[in-house]
């Protein structure tokens, strides 16, 4: 294996070839899956109402159900007298007719009778027998919600994409849907390669780890709509690396594996990825990050994020998660939460390469954080990062800068 020339890809040609090797390989799919699971899944396809709501005219108040123009000119001091002629519960109906001068009982939630126009709260009214005195006067349509007042049939209710949160759900349960169809989340696998890398848990003798990337990668995939799951630690071994690999997409749609892709001895990735599949991307000209690698394998991607956690993390973030997020029918512009500052200290960047520096934001006053890219507490730390781009050397203090922000 030994050294290998790495064949530098410009930031935006990476993306293009990353996006497109989406859509050629990793569609968006839909699924149907029953309303009761649908919390924070993404709708697939525009959703119209299938009938009016309410479906009846309905009560909104507990009272009697008349006529409005009985309750004309009614007060406390000269109340109106109606005969009761029924009594409603919600979920009940009668074959009575509301005539002048008669009412019905009714429940909030009942159908409104036939011939009742409006509903006097049972606050305003004295019962006796089988009489009431109403001692207001309701005008036409008092406390009814009218037939398809809050949705009228064939009405687009709810968005393609839209992410459902409890209310939307409430909205497709209220007009029966029973299932819906939805994007289904793109299967992810993560594994983490080195044979340095050490599971907690376990004791880590001198020269060895902890896994970071497996656990925190899987998070951000989930974070960008996918299933995604942890698979386990490789070791540098060519056999090992191509079994997990070979193994792994047989349950997964897009896999993500992180260490083990730069031009070491032990970098084994490129090699396999080369013998089982074909690379597009093995470089990318980006400060951290540089040693990324995409390929294909039986139709399923294969990226091979760098090792050290601070440049996986920027790397997933910046070139997979936006196809990813796309794959799984979300919406979101990675470029919207931006915040302008002013840098408090001089950065200077590698000539030829795009550098994404984090920085902590303080008001206007953005921080850079200086740390090599394995320094895991620098991700704690930063709220965003500053794009340097290519052709800049140096940043200065005092320059005016855009913060991208995590999420
Ligand atoms: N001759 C060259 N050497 C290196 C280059 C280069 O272009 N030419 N690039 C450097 C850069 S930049 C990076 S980044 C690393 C990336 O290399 P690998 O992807 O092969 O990563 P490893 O060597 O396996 O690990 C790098 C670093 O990260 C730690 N690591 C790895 N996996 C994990 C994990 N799952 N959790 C926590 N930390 C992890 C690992 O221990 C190393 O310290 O290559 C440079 N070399
Ligand atoms: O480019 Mo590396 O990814 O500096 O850590």
């Amino acid at each position: 294996m030994g050294t290998e020339f790495l064949k530098i890809k410009e930031c935006e040609e990476a993306q293009d070839i990353i996006q497109e090797l989406f859509d050629k390989y990793c569609k968006a799919q839909s699924e149907e899956i029953d309303c009761e699971d649908a919390y924070g899944r993404v709708l697939y396809n525009d959703v119209y109402s299938r009938m009016d709501f309410p479906p009846f005219d309905k009560a909104l108040k507990d009272g009697f159900a008349i006529l409005s123009e009985d309750s004309f000119g009614a007060s406390e001091e000269s109340p109106n007298t109606l005969e009761v002629i029924d009594f409603l519960e919600a979920g009940s109906i009668t074959d009575k007719k509301v005539e002048k001068g008669k009412c019905v009982e009714i429940s909030t939630g009942a159908a409104m009778p036939e011939g009742a126009d409006a509903v006097v709260m049972v606050e305003y009214s004295e019962k006796f027998d089988d009489k009431v005195n109403l001692l207001t006067t309701a005008t036409p349509s008092q406390d009814v919600a009218k037939k398809g007042s809050d949705i009228e049939e064939g009405n687009l209710i709810l968005k393609k994409g839209d992410v459902l949160n409890p209310g939307k759900i409430g909205v497709l349960l209220s007009q029966g849907f029973k299932t819906i169809e939805v994007f289904k989340k793109p299967s992810v696998g993560v594994i983490s390669s080195g044979n340095e890398i050490t599971m907690q848990g376990e004791d880590l003798p001198f020269g060895k780890i902890y896994d970071v990337n497996g656990n925190m990668i899987k998070n951000d995939a989930i974070s960008c709509g996918c299933d995604a799951r942890f698979l386990g630690v490789v070791r540098d071994n060519y056999d090992q690396v191509k079994e997990k690999i070979q193994e792994s997409l047989k349950e997964v749609d897009v896999l993500l594996c992180s260490g083990g892709t730069s031009a070491g001895l032990g970098d084994v990735i490129k090699h396999v990825l080369d013998e089982l599949g074909e690379v597009y991307i093995h470089g990318i000209s980006v400060q951290p990050g540089k040693p990324t690698i995409v390929g294909v394998i039986d139709e399923k991607l294969v990226i091979g994020l760098p090792g050290n956690p601070v440049s996986a993390l920027m790397i997933f973030n910046a070139f997979v998660a936006p196809p990813l997020t796309k794959m799984a029918g979300i919406e979101r512009d990675f470029e919207s939460k931006v915040v302008n500052g002013v840098m408090t200290r001089r950065i200077h960047s590698p000539v030829g390469r795009m550098q994404y520096q984090l920085v902590k934001v303080d008001g206007s006053d953005v921080h850079p954080i200086f740390k090599d890219s394995g320094a895991i507490f620098s991700l704690s730390s930063a709220d965003g990062y500053v794009k340097v781009e290519k052709s800049v050397e140096l940043l200065d203090e005092g320059e005016e800068v855009e913060v991208y922000l995590f999420n």
